[in-house]
């Protein structure tokens, strides 16, 4: 090893030495502001992601590199994530399996430390944050390519749940196997939507290959390691989870595809100045009704960024809307526009304010 080498390295030891002395001192101080906020409050939620969207933006402005400003979030993600698991266990429920791209928005909002619990049903995502047994809850609402997950709209009529955050998922597949050999390939396995979200990719680079529909791309991973003859087209998570290699990276034929998540929580985040309230409500069956019930969101200057409908399923051709505006509910101008808003529909329910992704 030449001299400059094992320099470069005796220095990075070094470094190391102090990071890791600076995270544990950092740690201190986390345990103290967990049983701070207990004192304060010790039903409320320990995780503060007011405070979490501060500390990435301070530092990914003040970065002057050559580390990757991207990295930074990465990197603060897990050290946040372990730090609140010192304060005490986050137990984040979400659609399962393990490894799915609900899997991964989890990680990408909670971080690795925290207790996952995956479940096989988005009713049973909102029943373990109901009755307590998770604090959040982890369920897709929409995707750019297949549109709005009804089931998701549908669970917030009967529920008191909260919107706490969203997360935006990029939807990246993955051919993958146990030797990372493309020749060794006897079969394809995944889940419906994602065979059919690489059709082409298949057709161009495996024309002779069977392709078998599985229960999810987990479960495709999963068939995988067994069979040396196998590939799985799955998340880049799997691969990991599942030790796999990947064969071909970002296979879709689209790369223009994400889902975004919805976190749902029994409380309200705190406010961010960076936030959405998403609303639900239905009006009477008349002419320019849904007009005139929107009139005080744009008279109050708000900007709506969504409206979606959905059959009442109480009363034939009677809708329910679901709506996001920009602003968060203790604002003025979204308090107004909110109470003028309710005033004119048959009912309207708050479905949460929370922080805008960034
Ligand atoms: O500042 C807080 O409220 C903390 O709990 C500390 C901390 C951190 O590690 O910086 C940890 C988790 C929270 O979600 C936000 C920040």
């Amino acid at each position: 090893m030449s001299d400059d080498l094992q320099g470069h390295r005796q220095e990075i030891d070094r470094i190391d030495d102090q990071i890791l002395r600076l995270l544990n001192e950092r740690s201190k101080s986390v345990i103290e502001i967990g049983k701070l906020k207990k004192q304060r409050d010790a039903e409320a939620h320990l995780h503060t992601p007011a405070r979490e969207a501060a500390i990435f933006e301070r530092l990914s402005k003040q970065n002057t590199g050559p580390f990757p400003t991207d990295a930074i979030r990465a990197v603060y993600r897990e050290i946040m994530s372990a730090s609140l698991s010192l304060e005490g266990p986050q137990k984040v429920a979400y659609l399962g399996p393990r490894a799915t791209f609900t899997h991964m928005a989890c990680m990408q909002k909670f971080g690795s430390s925290a207790q996952y619990i995956p479940v096989n049903s988005i009713k049973d995502v909102f029943s373990e944050v109901e009755r307590g047994r998770a604090h959040f809850g982890v369920v897709p609402i929409e995707n750019t390519t297949e549109g709005v997950v009804n089931h998701t709209l549908d669970m917030f009529v009967d529920s008191s749940l909260l919107i706490y955050g969203e997360v935006l998922q990029e939807v990246a597949h993955h051919l993958m196997s146990k030797s990372g050999v493309a020749g060794d390939i006897k079969r394809v396995y995944s889940h419906p939507h994602a065979i059919a979200q690489c059709r082409n990719w298949l057709e161009t680079n495996l024309p002779h290959v069977p392709v078998s529909e599985v229960a999810s791309t987990a479960r495709a991973a999963e068939l995988s390691v067994d069979d040396p003859s196998a590939a799985a087209i799955a998340s880049e998570l799997a691969s990991q989870l599942y030790g796999l290699k990947v064969i071909t990276a970002r296979i879709e034929d689209n790369i223009n595809n994400f889902t975004r998540f919805l976190v749902l929580s029994q409380k309200a985040p705190e406010r961010t100045g960076r936030d959405k309230t998403s609303l639900m409500l239905s009006v009477k069956d008349k002419v320019g009704a849904l007009y005139d019930l929107l009139r005080p969101f744009a008279s109050h200057g708000l900007n709506m960024t969504k409206i979606e409908s959905r059959p009442s399923r109480r009363k034939a051709w009677e809708y329910i809307f679901f709506v996001d505006i920009e602003g968060h509910i203790d604002e003025e101008r979204v308090k107004k526009a909110a109470e003028e808003v309710k005033s004119r529909c048959l009912f309207m329910k708050i479905l949460g304010s929370y922080p805008a992704y960034s």
